[in-house]
C-alpha cells in the first residue's frame, strides 16, 4: 500500500528511499545469528551496518536464536532503519531512510555491499521540494547497477510526490 497527502502544497522537504532485498548471500547472514554475534552492536559492526551511514546514533537488535533489527536516529531528525530475517530458506532484508541526498547510489552501493541480495527492489519517494527529487531520473538508467539486471521500473506521479520503483535480479553467488 502507498499513502500520500492530498494537501494543498509541498511546504517542507521530504523523500524516502528503500530497498527491498531477498536471496542474500548466505555467509553474510550468519552474522545475524547468536552462533556468530553475541548481540546486536557487534552484529551491527561485523556486518558493515554501523558504516551505512555514519553518525547515527543506533538501537539495535539480535534475536534468539536469528534475526536483527536497528533503528537509527541522525541529527535533524532522519532515520534509518534495517531488519534481517537470515533464515536460508526465505532470507529478506529491508533498509529504509529518510535521509536527503541528491543522489543516492553511493547510499545503495553500501547497502548492497553489505547484504549482496541476488534480487532487491529500490523505492525513491520524494516530493518536489527535496532535494532527492532529481534521483527520478538518474534511476531510469537500466544500466544503473553493475553486475544486475533491471527486471522491472515504474515511474508515478502522484499531487505533490513522485515515485520511481525499480526491480533488480541478478545470479545467486
Ligand atoms: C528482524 S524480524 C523482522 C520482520 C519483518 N521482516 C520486518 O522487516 O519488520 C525477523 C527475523 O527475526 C527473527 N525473530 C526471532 N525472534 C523474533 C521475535 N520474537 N519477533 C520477531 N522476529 C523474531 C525471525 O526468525 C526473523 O529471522
Amino acid at each position: 500500500h502507498l499513502y500520500t497527502m492530498d494537501a494543498v502544497g509541498v511546504m517542507e522537504p521530504d523523500q524516502t528511499v528503500e530497498l527491498l532485498m531477498w536471496e542474500m548471500c548466505p555467509d553474510t547472514m550468519q552474522i545475524f545469528t547468536k552462533k556468530v554475534c553475541k548481540d546486536g552492536p557487534e552484529a551491527t559492526k561485523k556486518s558493515g551496518i554501523c558504516d551505512i551511514i555514519p553518525g547515527a546514533q543506533i538501537d539495535d537488535f539480535l534475536f534468539d536464536p536469528c534475526g536483527y533489527s536497528m533503528n537509527g536516529l541522525l541529527p535533524g531528525g532522519y532515520y534509518i532503519t534495517i531488519h534481517v530475517t537470515p533464515e536460508p530458506h526465505c532470507s529478506y532484508v529491508s533498509f529504509e531512510s529518510n535521509v536527503p541526498q541528491e543522489n543516492y547510489m553511493e547510499l545503495m552501493e553500501k547497502v548492497l555491499n553489505t547484504f549482496k541480495p541476488s534480487k532487491f527492489l529500490m523505492t525513491v519517494f520524494a516530493n518536489k521540494e527535496s532535494i532527492a527529487k532529481d534521483n527520478h531520473k538518474q534511476l531510469e538508467n537500466k544500466e544503473l547497477v553493475p553486475g544486475y539486471t533491471r527486471a522491472d521500473h515504474q515511474f508515478c506521479t502522484f499531487k505533490n510526490y513522485n515515485l520511481t520503483y525499480s526491480h533488480f535480479t541478478r545470479p545467486i553467488i
